[in-house]
């Protein structure tokens, strides 16, 4: 064991490598001193034996730099037995030590430094010298770091070094008193496992003991040191694994982006492909040009011309067989002549064959086959334009739907805010809005993304007020959380003239678009759109200030789900909606009159100065059901909203009248009334209404009314249907309406 303590060098005599008396294996005990010390010369070489001419206590020079261990010991010890000053001083200190009972570091059977600093000995305070300002105390530990073979290595504290320098290849160094006096041999048995960390440690816990309260601040820091340190580790972990996670994701949208372009580009080949091939079938528009303005006309395919021709062929079989039943009438009244006589009928003539008779019979039931025939033809016939004006009403959504596609400056799939919204196809165009399908990344889900675009050519009137709509609809949307509200996620601006608007995403098709094609729904059905809407409305007006949803119509209602029936469904277009703030009874002004969809409107909207309330929508509930239940509108139906207002139709709604088919139930016809009522102040509210007993128990259904089912379309077709051949979908101009 190696120990520099500096300015003391005495007691770096001690600590060098020297078998103590005490513990020499071979030293017998209880001899003379003298001889004792004789025979320890004899184990430990040259100088120590008692023959050798007695030498002066020397003086410690620089020649005895070069001596040997035992060359030292040799010179505490004078020949007669007598210590040296230096030998008096070391083993007096000796002694003291092993008093105190700290054993020789020679002492090979007792416990290495290391132990004791360990073990925290405080004896060993007083080896170092309590009384002294604790030095750093470095360690050469042979098992860690090699003997000697690391002076002046990198990371190695200096003070490391200084003792390498001490006991190996600087033992020249004459600065040092230790050195001049000692040369040290570095061996396992005297090295130590003691780091540098171990003594630091050691001489923290050699510092006079502490108080109670600085010991517990101490640990406390050392507490908090860990604490830090860990907190950092796993921060860079953390970090780490941010990162891996942020790349992982990244590399997830892109591929998820690729698929959602790769799905969108095989439904935009089919349904382009679709589109062309029915343009032949079923028709397209055609853009003609109208004065100063281009319109777009539509011409039938060569499904309605076929359809035509079989309508024609249809129409000379039906006139053969109603010539045939002609002659059959004629021949019969021949046959029979002027009352015949009975014994004529017995005993019939030559003149009046019995094969007249034979062949009147098989003329009738040849008429009867073909009567029966072409009675199915006609059906066959009806079926079949029915489902060409479906199909025809599909295509034609598309064709246009296409068609504004291709115009639209969102086709080529942008992404939108960042890269969060990816556009993947056009829905549908409104009157300054697109509606596109987008995918929402970070909320990871469809959503329908509402493109409003300003027309550079709009004064600033024009524009503030689209904006006032487009703000209100923004702020009444997105307070509002209900499963038959669409809901509005997100706005932002894509550039100074446009911005968007996300929606919550309906898959299926508005309910205007379900009526054109249906006609119209059974009662039950009816009865559940109404219920839904009834329920979102009540929402709306249980709110702190009640909205007015003002545009309630088919084409603001949308289905969830594809399909031939309607299940769940959303209200959407909260544009026009109006906020009731501290209104009282007589409800608030309508500051946007002329605005809306004027069949769905109630009268008090087209009187001088109307008061609302919650009441429009209700009566907006009422048309709706009525369009349901009979495929067309109970005021103005096909009148242009012009006419309406010129003819002041909705003024003149006083009465509603009901079809005579379909059949529908007493109650629904109550509960129209009720939303129909012409009077305001007479009409239930929204809260009343959805307490209404229809809407709270389906009716039972009559024995007539299960036998009856009701019929697709309020007026049953004729023998020969009036729109057969004629039929000729709506002129549509490019300008929308
Ligand atoms: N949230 C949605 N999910 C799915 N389709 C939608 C959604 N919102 C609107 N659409 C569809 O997008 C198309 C255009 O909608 P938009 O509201 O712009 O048209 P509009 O009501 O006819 O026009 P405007 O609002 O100018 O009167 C319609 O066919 C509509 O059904």
């Amino acid at each position: 064991m190696n120990t520099l303590v500096e300015g003391d060098e005495q007691l770096e005599t001690w600590n060098v490598t020297r078998p103590s008396k005490e513990t020499t294996p071979n030293a017998p005990k209880g001899l003379d001193p003298q001889k004792r010390e004789m025979l320890e010369a004899r184990f430990v070489g040259k100088n120590s034996s008692p023959l050798q001419p007695a030498m002066p206590p020397r003086k410690l020079d620089s020649d005895s730099k070069s001596l040997g261990l035992h060359e030292f010991s040799d010179n505490s010890v004078s020949q007669d037995g007598v210590l040296s000053p230096a030998g008096a001083v070391v083993d007096r200190k000796r002694r003291r030590l092993e008093m105190d009972g700290v054993k020789s570091p020679g002492n090979r059977s007792g416990r290495k430094i290391s132990e004791y600093f360990k073990s925290n000995n405080p004896q060993l305070d007083n080896v170092n010298g309590s009384s002294r300002k604790p030095e750093p105390v470095l360690v050469y530990s042979d098992s860690q770091d090699g003997a000697g073979a690391n002076n002046g290595r990198p990371g190695m504290h200096p003070q490391d070094s200084m003792f390498m320098r001490a006991g190996g290849s600087s033992a020249n160094d004459s600065n040092s008193s230790f050195h001049s006096n000692t040369s040290c041999t570095l061996d396992s048995s005297c090295q130590t496992v003691v780091t540098a960390g171990d003594l630091r440690r050691l001489e923290e816990s050699r510092m006079p003991p502490p108080s109670e309260s600085s010991q517990l601040v101490v640990e406390l820091r050392r507490t908090i040191e860990n604490l830090q340190n860990q907190y950092k580790q796993r921060e860079t972990e953390f970090t780490r694994e941010l990162e891996q996670e942020r790349h992982r994701y990244s590399e997830c949208q892109k591929e998820l982006k690729t698929l959602l372009l790769e799905k969108v580009e095989r439904f935009s080949k089919e349904s382009r492909e679709r589109c062309n091939n029915n343009k032949l079938r079923l028709g397209q528009y055609n853009t003609v040009r109208s004065g100063a303005h281009y319109q777009e006309d539509w011409v039938n395919g060569y499904a309605f011309r076929e359809h035509k021709q079989r309508v024609e062929r249809f129409k000379q079989n039906k006139e053969s067989l109603e010539n045939g039943q002609k002659l059959l009438r004629q021949k019969r009244k021949m046959m029979n002549g002027p009352t015949p006589k009975k014994e004529n009928k017995r005993a019939p003539t030559d003149a009046t064959p019995v094969i007249d008779q034979q062949e009147l019979h098989e003329m009738e039931e040849i008429l009867k086959i073909k009567a029966a025939a072409l009675k199915k033809e006609e059906l066959d016939i009806q079926t079949e334009i029915e489902k060409l004006q479906q199909e025809c009403q599909l295509h034609m959504r598309e064709s246009k739907r296409i068609q504004a596609e291709n115009n639209s400056r969102f086709k080529d799939n942008p992404t939108l805010k960042n890269g969060r919204y990816l556009l993947l196809h056009l829905i549908g165009k409104g009157g300054f809005s697109e509606v596109h399908k987008a995918y929402d990344f970070d909320g990871q889900r469809y959503v329908a993304c509402k493109v409003h675009q300003l027309a550079s050519e709009w004064k600033d009137e024009k524009r503030a007020n689209y904006l006032k709509h487009a703000v209100r609809e923004y702020d009444i949307q997105k307070s509002l959380n209900h499963p038959h509200i669409v809901s509005l996620y997100d706005v932002f601006e894509i550039d100074q003239m446009s911005f968007c608007t996300v929606l919550e995403f309906c898959d299926g098709n508005d309910l205007d678009f379900y009526l054109k094609q249906h006609k119209s729904v059974r009662e039950q059905e009816a009865r559940c759109i109404i219920m839904q809407i009834v329920s979102a409305l009540r929402y709306l007006n249980l709110k702190k200030n009640p909205v007015i949803h003002y545009d309630l119509k088919p084409g603001n209602i949308l289905l969830v789900g594809k399909g031939d029936f309607i299940g769940s469904l959303k209200i959407t277009d909260f544009g026009l909606s109006k906020i009731m703030e501290n209104s009282h009874d007589g409800g608030m002004e309508l500051t946007s009159q002329g605005a809306g969809t004027y069949w769905y409107l109630p009268p008090e909207c087209f009187t001088e100065s109307p008061k609302i309330s919650s009441k429009v929508d209700v009566w907006s509930i009422g048309v709706i059901f009525y369009q349901c239940l009979y495929g067309k509108k109970p005021f103005g139906n096909n009148m242009a909203q012009d006419a309406i207002l010129k003819f002041n139709t909705i003024l003149k709604a006083k009465e509603v009248e009901f079809p005579v088919s379909p059949k529908i139930s007493q109650e629904a016809k109550t509960f129209i009334r009720k939303c129909l009522s012409y009077r305001a102040d007479l009409r239930v509210d929204v809260l009343q209404l959805s307490e209404d007993p229809y809407l709270k128990q389906p009716p039972k259904r009559t024995k007539s009314e299960k036998m009856h089912p009701p019929v697709q379309q309020e007026a049953p077709p004729s023998p020969i249907p009036q729109s057969l051949g004629t039929f000729l979908p709506p002129v549509v101009t490019s300008s929308h309406s």
